[in-house]
């Protein structure tokens, strides 16, 4: 071995070993504002209940003040809530009839949850929940709840619009340049101690000059393409609206009317549609079949939106060279799936969306979200998925 190759050797296990230090996290300065924890008054002197289901911090939850987005950090406002006179249940229990969402259900006002541990609102769960006035979505996407269900019972459900759209973009960049650099085998050679370039090289490529489109350019596809731009990269975009034709030029993206016509154009293909029943399983084997052979495929939309092993076989056969992002299968992923002996894939927890700025940003929605609602104010500015009874249109 060479000293360099030994010297490099080192440096990457001295990176590992700190970063794997669990140290109390000094807050970044650029990280957005903490959340105001200032009283507003409870006008009505209503006393509402509302219930947060988020996934669990435990070892982690005290490791950095601002991870507010588990249940022990219950998006900071139990503080806010309680001093209004309001119930605030907070627990990652929600599967089931026994589940602590469950046995809150039936006087519940507000169901909070986020898609990074969804509480499933059923048709059968909204029955069940006679008071239940809003739904809110810490984050963005509320596939996790029967929309016309909801529709059907009055009730509203909203999502923080824009909270984690830079959390998301920047998140499909860093997989885009892990797949298309060949970056995770070389990361595993490392951590197994072996040392082969070749083994990399041979299906390494650079962005510069790739064709990449969006399907779905609405706030996460159209920040992604602003990023891509700088990479002289060909980009396209699929979506049912088209941009403003002052957009489109800045951003440099070129639209596609027909999704099939786009598919075999791309060397990288990122998702960014909501799961609608129009996306539910819309890359099947068919669609899969008319993209490029040896297409990257980036998906930080939902999982649902892929046919789970129309995509394995095609990583399987090499007709998709990388796939990063969710698939519809349970959590974690089983120890016998194809999918873990794909030579190039990236699949991590689902972490795109709920970075500490989209935790402050979402948690920050949240309350005034939830102030404005006691007050009986609107919220304009935001995504209503279901308001007065009709479902936003993408969800028709
Ligand atoms: N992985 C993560 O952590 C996160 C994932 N997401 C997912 O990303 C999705 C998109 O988020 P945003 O960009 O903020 O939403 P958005 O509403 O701003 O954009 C969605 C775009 O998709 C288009 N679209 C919808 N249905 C379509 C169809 N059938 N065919 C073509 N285009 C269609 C819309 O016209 C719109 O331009 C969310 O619904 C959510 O599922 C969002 C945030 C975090």
């Amino acid at each position: 071995m060479s000293d360099n190759t030994q010297e490099a050797q080192e440096y990457l296990v001295e990176v590992l070993a700190t970063t794997t230090q669990e140290t109390v996290v000094t807050p970044l300065d650029n990280v957005v504002t903490p959340l105001d924890n200032t009283s507003s008054k409870n006008v009505s002197g209503e006393k509402k209940k509302i219930v947060g289901v988020f996934y669990k911090g435990n070892e982690y939850a005290k490791l950095n003040p601002d991870f507010v987005g588990c249940v022990e950090g219950a998006l900071g406002i139990r503080q806010w809530l309680e001093s209004q006179g309001h119930q605030y249940i907070v627990t990652d229990d929600k599967a089931g009839s026994d589940s602590e969402l469950e046995r809150n259900l039936s006087d519940a006002h507000v169901i909070i949850s986020t898609p990074f541990h969804p509480a499933y609102v059923t048709a059968e769960r909204i029955k069940k929940a006679k008071n239940l006035e809003l739904l809110l979505t810490a984050g963005i996407g509320s596939d996790h709840i029967d929309l016309k269900a909801a529709a059907a019972a009055g009730i509203t459900v909203a999502e923080v619009t824009g909270s984690n759209v830079v959390s998301v973009a920047e998140d499909e960049l860093m997989r885009i340049l892990i797949l298309i650099r060949n970056f995770l085998p070389g990361y595993h050679q490392a951590v197994n101690g072996e040392w082969n370039v070749a083994g990399i090289a041979y299906r390494a490529y650079d962005l510069e000059g790739k064709t990449v489109g969006t399907v779905g350019a609405g706030r996460i596809g159209k920040l992604l393409l602003q990023r891509l731009k700088p990479f002289n990269c060909n980009l396209l975009y699929f979506d049912r609206i088209r941009m403003d034709p002052g957009l489109e030029k800045e951003i440099g993206a070129k639209f596609e009317e027909d999704l099939d016509a786009m598919l075999p154009k791309c060397d990288v293909i990122v998702i960014n549609t909501p799961l609608t029943e129009q996306t539910r399983g819309l890359f099947d084997k068919d669609k899969i079949s008319k993209c490029k052979k040896g297409v990257l495929i980036v998906n930080n939309a939902r999982g649902a939106i892929m046919d789970t092993q129309a995509v394995a076989d095609a990583c399987s056969n090499g007709h998709v060279a990388g796939y990063s992002g969710d698939v519809w299968f349970p959590q974690p992923a089983p120890k016998d799936h194809p999918w873990r002996y794909m030579p190039n894939h990236a699949m991590t927890p689902h972490v795109s969306g709920t970075t500490i700025d989209a935790q402050l940003r979402y948690a920050a929605g949240v309350k005034d979200m939830l102030d404005r609602h006691f007050r009986g104010e609107d919220f304009p500015e935001q995504n209503y998925i279901v308001k007065e009874g009709q479902l936003a249109s993408q969800y028709r």
